[in-house]
C-alpha cells in the first residue's frame, strides 16, 4: 500500500462499488485530484457520479480499491475515524437543499463551524457573509420552511464554504436553482474554492457547469471514459465523437 504523491489530495485507485442490492455502481475507477484542483465528474444520469463522489467522501466504504486523502488511507480508516475525517476536512452540497429545520439560515450556514470548534459569534459573522455573497443574506433569520427551494440550496452552499474546507464535494449544486441563477451561484463557488484553495469534485451532467472546472472526467457505467474527437465524414452514419474505456 503506497501513499498518493504529494500534490494530490485525493487519490483513489481500481474502486469497485456495488449497491447493497447488487446494482452495480462502480467498476474500477481511478483517478487523482491536484491541491485547489475543481474537477468535474460528468457524464449522463445513472452513470455513476453521486456513488463516485459519496465513495471519495468516505459515505460509502468500497468494496475494493483505494482511497487516500493526503497520507491518510480511507479506505481502512474505521466508521468513527472517517466521521472525523468528514466532519473536519470535507464538506458536502447535494442537489436537494437539506437544511436543519428548526435552525434558522445564519444557524445553518455557522453550524459546520461550530462543530470544529469556532466560536459562535466568529462562526455567526462568517456564515452572514457568505450569505450576502450568495444573495440570501435578507433570509439570514428565516427558518428552512419561511425560505423558496432556491433559498434554501444557497444557505446549503453557504454552510458548505463558510469552514473553507479542505475538499468540497457538490453533488448537482444548482439542480434546485433557476437557469438564469446558476452562473451567479456557480461561479460564487468556484471563485470561493480559488481564493481558499479548496478542492472541489463537481458532479454535473451540464456542459456548461463543467466548464467552469479545471479539468472534466467523464463516466458511463460506473467506469472513467475519454471522449475521442474523429475528423467529420460526409456519409450520415458518421459520427464526429465517441467514448471509449480507458
Ligand atoms: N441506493 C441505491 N441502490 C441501488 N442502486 C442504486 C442506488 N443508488 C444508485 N443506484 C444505481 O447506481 C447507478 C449509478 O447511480 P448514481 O446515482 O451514482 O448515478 P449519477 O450519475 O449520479 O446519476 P444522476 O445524474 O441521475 O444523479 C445507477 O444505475 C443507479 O440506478
Amino acid at each position: 500500500m503506497e501513499a498518493p504523491p504529494d500534490n494530490d489530495v485525493l487519490w483513489a485507485r481500481s474502486l469497485h462499488f456495488t449497491h447493497p442490492d447488487g446494482s452495480p455502481g462502480l467498476s474500477g475507477v481511478t483517478l487523482a485530484v491536484r491541491e485547489g484542483e475543481i474537477l468535474a465528474v460528468s457524464g449522463p444520469r445513472g452513470s455513476g457520479k453521486t456513488t463516485l463522489l459519496r465513495c471519495l467522501s468516505g459515505l460509502e466504504p468500497v468494496a475494493e480499491g483505494e482511497i487516500w486523502f493526503n497520507s491518510t488511507p480511507l479506505h481502512t480508516l474505521g466508521p468513527a475515524n472517517r466521521e472525523r475525517l468528514r466532519r473536519d476536512r470535507f464538506c458536502w452540497i447535494g442537489p436537494e437543499p437539506a437544511l436543519v429545520p428548526e435552525l434558522n439560515a445564519w444557524e445553518n450556514a455557522a453550524l459546520p463551524l461550530m462543530l470544529r470548534g469556532t466560536s459562535r459569534r466568529r462562526a455567526k459573522t462568517t456564515a452572514l457573509e457568505w450569505l450576502e455573497r450568495l444573495d440570501v443574506g435578507e433570509a439570514a433569520r428565516k427558518l428552512p420552511h419561511r425560505l423558496i427551494q432556491s433559498e434554501r440550496q444557497r444557505v446549503s452552499i453557504a454552510r458548505a464554504l463558510a469552514p473553507a474546507p479542505t475538499v468540497l464535494f457538490a453533488d448537482e449544486p444548482t439542480a434546485p436553482l433557476h437557469r438564469a441563477d446558476r452562473g451567479h451561484v456557480l461561479r460564487t463557488l468556484t471563485s470561493a474554492a480559488r481564493s481558499h484553495g479548496i478542492t472541489v469534485l463537481l458532479a454535473t451532467n451540464d456542459p456548461e457547469t463543467a466548464a467552469l472546472a479545471d479539468r472534466t472526467v467523464n463516466l458511463l457505467d460506473g467506469r472513467p471514459v475519454r471522449t475521442v474527437h474523429l475528423p467529420e465524414v460526409p456519409d450520415a452514419e458518421g459520427r464526429a465523437a465517441c467514448s471509449i474505456s480507458v
